[in-house]
């Protein structure tokens, strides 16, 4: 049935509280398609604080920024766009289309996709302490295979399928699928599959050059000593991510992206259906195939994924019908307590004044 209206007025109260948790500037974008989501969007809009400690600029809709992780619900539509083509079987090993690369036979392109692998996330070591691990990476250039090496060197967390364990390993590999697969890069593939075909004009991979291209907001990173002063991590390479999380866009393509996925015009049925067959992720939340789903206080429950590279959050979420979404950002991370605010921008988009 038809979703409450978006309570603007308590997203805007709070995009105020995270500024006052220490981000510098927040926003967030919500397409609304009451009637049918192909016709007409009303777009609400509400931005807060600056994209630029140094000029004071305001923070702008029009700026894009590093989405991290939600680049991987990009790679997982590639993927599934080359199942539907009979390219890749879901239920394969991953060995049997990259040979030799994963210790075990048994771990498939499902549990890759699906944070069932038990490929330990060699981020956990390269970020323990966050502006020193951040420094260390921020201008270097990974291959994919440096990435799973390091993964590698740590026995896996548990047997293929067994659980849902989050590892950005996972989606390093699912980007070596799609460049074996297709013989592209992963650039490409999403420039081909997904930003031309929905006209992303704001939406890049220009790895591994670090700077953002044109209008965008800065980054900060909050370092884990709280007197400490913000970092600023705007320009990095994201070569520790790549295709689990190097992809840079805007609210209004993210918009775009997930109106567009949910509303079955990226993926057919069947695949669609592939991605939203959930497992247990935490409290009243799933994953899918590099799609989170959240079950909110008023009943409804949004699909999307969250994004945490150093200086930006990015919250990217739509009904199952993709009538409406919500994107959101706010520009620091590693901020517990700014996150937490973030999240119930959520309720506010979907559950309207119901939101508790
Ligand atoms: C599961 C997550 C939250 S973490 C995962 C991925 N981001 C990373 O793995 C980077 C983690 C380090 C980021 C850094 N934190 C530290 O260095 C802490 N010592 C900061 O906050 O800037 C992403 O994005 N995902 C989020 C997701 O999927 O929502």
């Amino acid at each position: 049935g038809a979703l409450p209206a978006p309570d603007t007025a308590a997203l805007g109260r709070l995009l105020r509280t995270a500024l006052g948790q220490g981000a510098p500037g927040a926003m967030a974008r919500i397409d609304d398609h009451p009637t049918a989501w192909n016709d007409h969007a009303v777009v609400h809009k509400v931005t807060e604080g600056t994209a630029d400690r140094r000029t004071g600029e305001a923070m702008s809709t029009a700026d894009r920024f590093r989405i991290g992780s939600v680049t991987k619900t990009f790679t997982a539509v590639v993927l599934l766009q080359l199942a539907a083509e009979g390219k890749v079987r879901l239920d394969t090993s991953v060995n049997h289309y990259l040979p030799g690369l994963l210790p075990d036979d048994r771990i498939t392109v499902r549990h890759v996709l699906s944070h069932r692998s038990g490929l330990y996330d060699y981020t956990n070591d390269m970020f323990a302490h966050t502006v020193s691990g951040f420094e260390a990476v921020r201008t270097k250039v990974f291959t994919y295979r440096d990435l799973v090496a390091r993964s590698l060197k740590h026995a896996r967390t548990h047997a293929p399928g067994a659980v849902y364990a989050y590892s950005n390993t996972n989606f390093v590999v699912a980007g070596m699928l799609v460049e074996k697969l297709t013989g592209h890069s992963v650039r490409t593939e999403y420039e081909n599959r997904v930003i031309k075909p929905l006209k992303l004009t704001d939406t890049f991979y220009v790895h591994p050059d670090t700077r953002i291209p044109g209008r965008h907001a800065h980054g900060y990173l909050t370092p884990d000593e709280a007197k400490a002063g913000l970092v600023d991590a705007t320009d990095q390479t994201v070569s520790w991510a790549q295709s689990a999380g190097a992809l840079i866009s805007s609210v209004r393509d993210l918009d775009t992206f997930l109106s567009a996925l949910l509303g079955g015009r990226l993926l057919p049925p069947a695949q669609l259906a592939e991605m939203e067959r959930w497992i247990p992720a935490g409290t009243a939340q799933a994953y899918g195939l590099g799609l989170r789903r959240r079950d909110l206080s008023c009943g409804v429950s949004v699909y999307g994924h969250t994004g945490a590279v150093q200086g930006f959050y990015t919250y990217a979420f739509a009904s199952k019908d993709g009538r409406r979404s919500l994107s959101a950002v706010v520009n620091t991370s590693n901020n517990g307590a700014v996150h937490l605010t973030m999240l119930r921008t959520l309720e506010s988009a979907f559950c309207g004044k119901k939101a508790k």
